[in-house]
Order: structure tokens, then sequence, then C-alpha cells
């Protein structure tokens, strides 16, 4: 069984994956790593750039029969039997960021992605199986085991759990709004 956990840069995928395959005794597969060891994608810069069906096919070939968690923000556009997308308060996303020293515009860019609900939406398209987990307040350990808890009672989709545009106001300072160009 491929379980993947995905969400927005920061959101706390690689934590939450580790512990969950941990637990389950599954294999912890960084996707990343992944795509580099099958030779998947081209660095630009820092950043792999990847095919996302040409990883899908990799993920299919070598990973279809084992059990592993897959750690990854694209792993929710691979053939996954159960997706898992981790959401947190956009403005803990830019906190997170700002600590590692993301560009305004990066840090932006994730913020906004979180808001907009970007991840969910692409899953959607990708997958019937999505169970959406908020892990705002809340511990690794403690999200770990809401997971386990929704798996073990046989749930395979529980998503539209969070409304970030509540709190709009407390994620503007995190935007870029308005670009270069003047309103006339
Ligand atoms: N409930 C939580 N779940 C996961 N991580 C949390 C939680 N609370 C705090 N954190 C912290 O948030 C940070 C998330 O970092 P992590 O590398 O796991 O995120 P990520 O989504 O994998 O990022 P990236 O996509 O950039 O690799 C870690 O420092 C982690 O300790």
């Amino acid at each position: 069984m491929i379980i993947a956990v995905s969400g927005t840069p920061g959101v706390g995928k690689t934590t939450v994956a580790k512990l969950l395959a941990k637990k389950l005794g599954y294999a912890y597969v960084d996707l990343r790593e992944f795509a580099l060891k099958h030779g998947v994608g081209e660095m630009k810069g820092d950043e792999l750039e990847v095919e996302v069906d040409e990883l899908a096919y990799y993920v299919e070939k070598k990973l279809k029969d084992k059990n592993v968690v897959l750690d990854g923000h694209l792993s929710h556009l691979m053939p996954a039997d159960q997706v898992i997308i981790l959401r947190a308060h956009p403005k803990l996303i830019g906190e997170r960021l700002k600590e590692r020293g993301y560009s305004e515009e990066k840090i932006a860019e994730n913020v906004e992605a979180e808001l907009v609900d970007v991840c969910l939406l692409e899953a959607i398209e990708e997958n019937e199986n999505i169970i959406e987990v908020d892990t705002t307040d809340k511990s690794p350990e403690e999200v770990v085991n809401e997971i386990l808890d929704i798996l073990n009672k046989g749930i395979k989709r529980r998503i539209g759990i969070v409304d970030w545009t509540k709190f709009y106001d407390e994620i503007v300072p995190y935007l870029k709004l308005g670009g270069d160009e003047e309103w006339v």
C-alpha cells in the first residue's frame, strides 16, 4: 500500500511521514531522492524539475506492491492508495519558511498556495482517497495518531475541513499583493 503525504512546503510532511512510516512499519520514501535515484528530472539551480508522469511511472513500477509512506509535495499526484494532505494555518507556513530563510516571494507563493487549497484541489483531480488533516496547534505525534485513527476506522475520504479565508487579515502580511504595476 502506498500512502502519500503531501501539502504545502513547511507544513510538516517529512516529520509526519517519517513518524507515520515508523508506526505502521512501512518504508519511508522521500520522493525527491527517489526521483534522483531513478534519473527522473533535471536540476535547475537548487531545484529538481520533474516530469510528473515519468515520476508516476517509476512509482508504479518500483513501489506498487510495497508498503511505503511517500513524502513530497508532488506525492499527491502519484499513484497512491491513500493520500494524506496536511494543512496548517498559512501564517504558520509563513513563519516556518521565514525561519528557513526563504525569499519573500517564495514565502508569499507558498502562503497563498495554502490559503487557496492548491494541493487539495490538485489531489482531488487525481485521487478519490484523500484525508485532510489540520496540523495547526497539534504535535507531530497527535497528527500521526489522528491519521492512524481515521485509517483504522476504514475512512478513506475526509476533505473540506479547513477554510483559511476566515483568517485573511492575519494572512495578508505574508502575501505579495498588487504586483509591480500601478492600478489606474
Ligand atoms: N504538527 C506538526 N506536524 C509536523 N511538523 C510540525 C508540527 N508542528 C511543528 N512542526 C514542525 O514544522 C516543521 C516542518 O518541517 P518539515 O520539513 O517536516 O516540513 P515539510 O512539509 O516536509 O517541508 P518541505 O516540503 O519544505 O520539505 C518541523 O520543524 C516540525 O518540527
